[in-house]
């Protein structure tokens, strides 16, 4: 035993001697031939395959899209077989941090009753920069090891099948975002984003949206529809989009649509300005950086579109004794002359998302879609109009159970009453119903909600009574224009009057 020992100390005695003799003795391209060529004696007699997956890839070095693919996949799958993990903040996700496999680690993986390897690694390169604090550059990289004879499976399947996973996974977790168009005098250097971000937080939901029933289920189902129809569009040549057109007074929830659809679909809200785009060509650049899963909105289109082809500026409240930078008032001149036109918004439309990869949904909206010039609403531009109307009963109901926790109530009688002969907003419904203090239980609000209600019949009436005198006043002119007419005609031609109206 103890020979046996000793033949095993001066063996690994004389594997160091010579490693360190390589190490220190060897130049260093003899060193790198010896390296290369054991690593092919390796692969020659190895029957397993190793395939790299780099952090960044490309001559540019983009952030590669596989590899953060697969970072998800692996986070999902090896966080509760890794042992040593680590946790990132997650940039762009639902949860604060991300766990993954720390570096180093390696976990293994059956699929199809096939053994894999996955390795994490991760490389420094020494920066050779002058500075005082030198830097190293971090390289990281997966690895996926695997038997030579399952190398089809792997190429063909697997691989596929992570990727997949992983950008599904990406796309569940990610957070929302609200991109908004920078001013196109801002855009400077090619680096600049056209489009600024937060985080997209609205709390609207369809299930808290006030409509009617049918129609609400009509949206959904239309969405749904949209949302699982890419080998639909692909089959009949059309581009993966729709346009909706949100019409109706203000206060009714067009903005509040907007958002609830966002959060049902997933989508990201490009809210496009467009008074703040020069031109047709600043038009189509921002289009074109919208990205794929997102809604984008023209909010009020009848204010930022000139139906003849002008654009028009919104007018800017300055501020009373505000001295005007001279730079600001460059721009604003040339924003003046700047302009978006109607056609070049129906071509981007039309020509370039039939380029674009992915599904978009556009939304126009109005408060008078009868201002609205019938190319811009057509079909297959606009694909479904959505008129959002004063607040009926069933809207009601909705608004009593989001504000009020209640499903019914002694007063939804009254409420239904006078609903259908007064015309107020789900906004006006929601204002006059919310509870102001502490104190307002449901049967006060409720109530305050039917006093509002029957102050708006009044005055909604009165308005009737005054509209309708105005009317009988106007053509009660006109009746006496019209006998002062014919008065003067039998002056001209029997050269007397004859004055009734005196004795
Ligand atoms: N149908 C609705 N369901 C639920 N809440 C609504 C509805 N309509 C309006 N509201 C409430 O009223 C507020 C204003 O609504 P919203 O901004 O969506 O109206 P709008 O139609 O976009 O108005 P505008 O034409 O002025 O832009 C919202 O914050 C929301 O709380
Ligand atoms: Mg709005």
């Amino acid at each position: 035993m103890g020979s046996e020992w000793s033949l095993i100390g001066s063996f690994t005695a004389t594997v160091m001697i010579a490693y360190t003799v390589f190490d220190k003795f060897i130049p260093t391209h003899i060193r790198s031939y010896v390296q290369i060529y054991a690593h092919k004696l390796i692969g020659f007699l190895s029957p397993y395959i190793q395939i790299t997956f780099p952090e960044f890839s490309g001559e540019r070095l983009k952030h590669s899209e596989l590899f953060t693919a697969i970072q998800t996949y692996l986070a999902q799958n090896s966080s509760q077989r890794a042992r040593k993990l680590k946790a990132e903040p997650a940039a762009e996700s639902n949860s604060p941090f991300l766990l993954s496999m720390d570096d180093n680690e390696e976990i293994t993986e059956i699929f199809n009753g096939v053994k894999l390897w996955w390795g994490s690694h991760k490389s420094m390169i020494k920066t050779q920069s002058f500075s005082f604090y030198p830097t190293s550059d971090e390289k990281r990289f997966y690895t996926l090891t695997f038997h030579k004879r399952h190398r089809d499976l792997v190429s063909n399947t697997y691989i596929p099948h992570v990727l997949e996973q992983g950008k599904s996974l990406k796309l569940k977790n990610r957070q929302l975002k609200l991109f908004t168009n920078n001013s196109y005098t801002g855009w400077g250097g090619y680096r600049k984003s056209r489009w600024s971000h937060v985080v997209f937080e609205h709390p609207a939901r369809f299930e808290t949206l006030a409509m009617e029933k049918t129609a609400k289920e009509e949206i959904i189902e239309d969405l749904l529809t949209f949302k699982n129809g890419k080998e639909y569009y692909d089959k009949i040549g059309k581009a993966w989009k729709r346009g909706y057109l949100l019409y109706g007074p203000p206060g009714t929830g067009k903005s509040t649509m907007i958002a609830a659809m966002a959060n049902f679909m997933y989508y990201d809200v490009y809210d496009l300005e467009l008074t703040a785009v020069k031109d047709n060509t600043q038009l189509r650049t921002l289009l074109i950086e919208t990205t794929s899963k997102s809604i984008i909105v023209i909010e009020d289109i009848d204010c930022s579109l000139d139906l003849t082809g002008k654009r028009v500026v919104k007018k800017e409240k300055e501020k009373s004794g505000e001295v005007k930078d001279p730079v600001k008032k460059a721009e604003e001149e040339d924003n003046k002359e700047s302009k978006v036109t109607l056609s070049g918004l129906l071509n981007c439309i039309d020509g370039i998302w039939s380029g674009c990869a992915g599904e978009r949904i556009i939304i126009f909206t109005t408060n008078y879609v009868e201002k609205l010039d019938p190319a811009l609403i057509r079909s297959g531009r606009m694909d479904k109009k959505i008129e959002l109307s004063y607040c009926c009963y069933e809207a009601f109901k909705v608004l009593a159970k989001n504000y009020l926790d209640v499903d019914y109530h002694g007063l939804f009688s009254v409420v239904e009453g006078l609903l259908k002969e007064t015309k107020m907003t789900p906004a006006d419904v929601a204002e006059n119903m919310m509870p102001k203090s502490k104190r307002d239980d449901v049967e006060t609000c409720l109530k305050k909600l039917i006093e509002s209600l029957k102050k708006a019949k009044k005055k909604a009436e009165e308005e009737e009574i005054r509209l309708k005198e105005e009317k009988e006043k106007e053509q009660e002119k006109l009746a006496e224009a019209k006998r002062d007419e014919k008065a003067g005609k039998e002056v001209k031609e029997n050269g007397f009057s004859i004055d009734m109206g005196k004795g």
